[in-house]
């Protein structure tokens, strides 16, 4: 059995940036991880690259070949990923031992999962070589300073979590940013109400009916909920990777295997 989290949100809300303060959180505590670049445009690194998609398929080279730009470049490289599941990734996969820790850098389209089957693919597999996994969705603190951009950053979150079917965590990144903090309990655990109200009040009167369904919706998945991540305090990051390794029984086994030495046994 091995774990996996699954790091995705919208561009530049922090992806990479968690991997890397991951990374040394658990250097430090004395805990092994393995960082996996999926995103073949990425060019530098904070983080030791344990796997990395540019090995398998070149954004450059895809985009100077085939006369694509950058987005469908992208679009293409992931389905070539996706056409070597059982080759490229089962083979760097056979790198890896039963217990070990992989944390997946995605790149930052939401195109990936909110319409194009290709992570739900990749986490097929990933099931199918017994991994628990767990979707790590961030979303930047400055999403919270406008309630339109918050309610679209919820339903990104909840696309990805009806498509991949997966314990999901959102998480609430750049928290150093957050200058009223007074404003923060209303967006970490909102009231249903409070956000309508303030959606009613941004924008015209016509939207009323559609803001109260899209409030429903998110309201009746229990999506609206976020951790806070503030990278300057180790007991953050702490705290955020104790609620993912919750969710995918990471350690739990570590316990079972203590209690079968149970001295009391024989
Ligand atoms: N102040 C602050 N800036 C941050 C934090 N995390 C990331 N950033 C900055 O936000 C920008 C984007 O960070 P990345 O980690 O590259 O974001 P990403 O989600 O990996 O971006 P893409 O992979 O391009 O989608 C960089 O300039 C980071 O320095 C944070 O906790 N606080
Ligand atoms: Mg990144």
């Amino acid at each position: 059995m091995g774990y996996a989290q699954l790091v995705i949100g919208p561009a530049g809300s922090g992806k990479s940036t968690y991997c890397s303060s991951l990374h040394q959180h658990c250097e430090t505590v004395g805990r092994t991880i393995h960082i996996v670049n999926l995103d073949p445009a990425a060019e530098n690194f904070d983080y030791p690259v344990a796997m990395d998609i540019r090995e398998l398929i070149s954004l450059d080279d895809v985009m100077e070949e085939l006369g694509l730009g950058p987005n469908g470049g992208l679009i293409y490289c992931m389905e070539h990923l996706e056409e070597n599941l059982d080759d490229w990734l089962s083979e760097e996969l056979d790198n890896y031992m039963d217990d070990d820790y992989l944390v997946f850098d995605c790149p930052g389209q939401i195109e990936l999962f909110s319409h194009v089957p290709m992570l739900k693919n990749f986490v097929e597999h990933l099931k199918r070589k017994n991994f628990n996994i767990c979707v790590v969705y961030l979303l930047d603190s400055q999403f919270i300073t406008d309630v339109t951009k918050f309610i679209s950053g919820c339903m990104a979150s909840l696309s990805a979590m009806v498509q991949l079917e997966l314990p999901h965590v959102n998480i609430l990144s750049k928290m150093d940013l957050v200058r009223n903090k007074r404003d923060l309990e209303n967006y970490l655990n909102p009231e249903p109400k409070t956000l309508l109200a303030e959606l009613n009040r941004r924008m015209a009167p016509q939207f009323e009916k559609l803001n109260k369904s899209l409030i429903e919706l998110v309201d009746q998945y229990s999506m609206v909920s976020f951790l806070p991540l503030d990278l300057r305090k180790e007991s953050s990051i702490q705290y955020i990777l104790s609620q993912i390794d919750n969710c995918i029984q990471y350690g739990e086994d570590a316990d079972v295997k203590i209690k079968d030495f149970d001295p009391d046994d024989d």
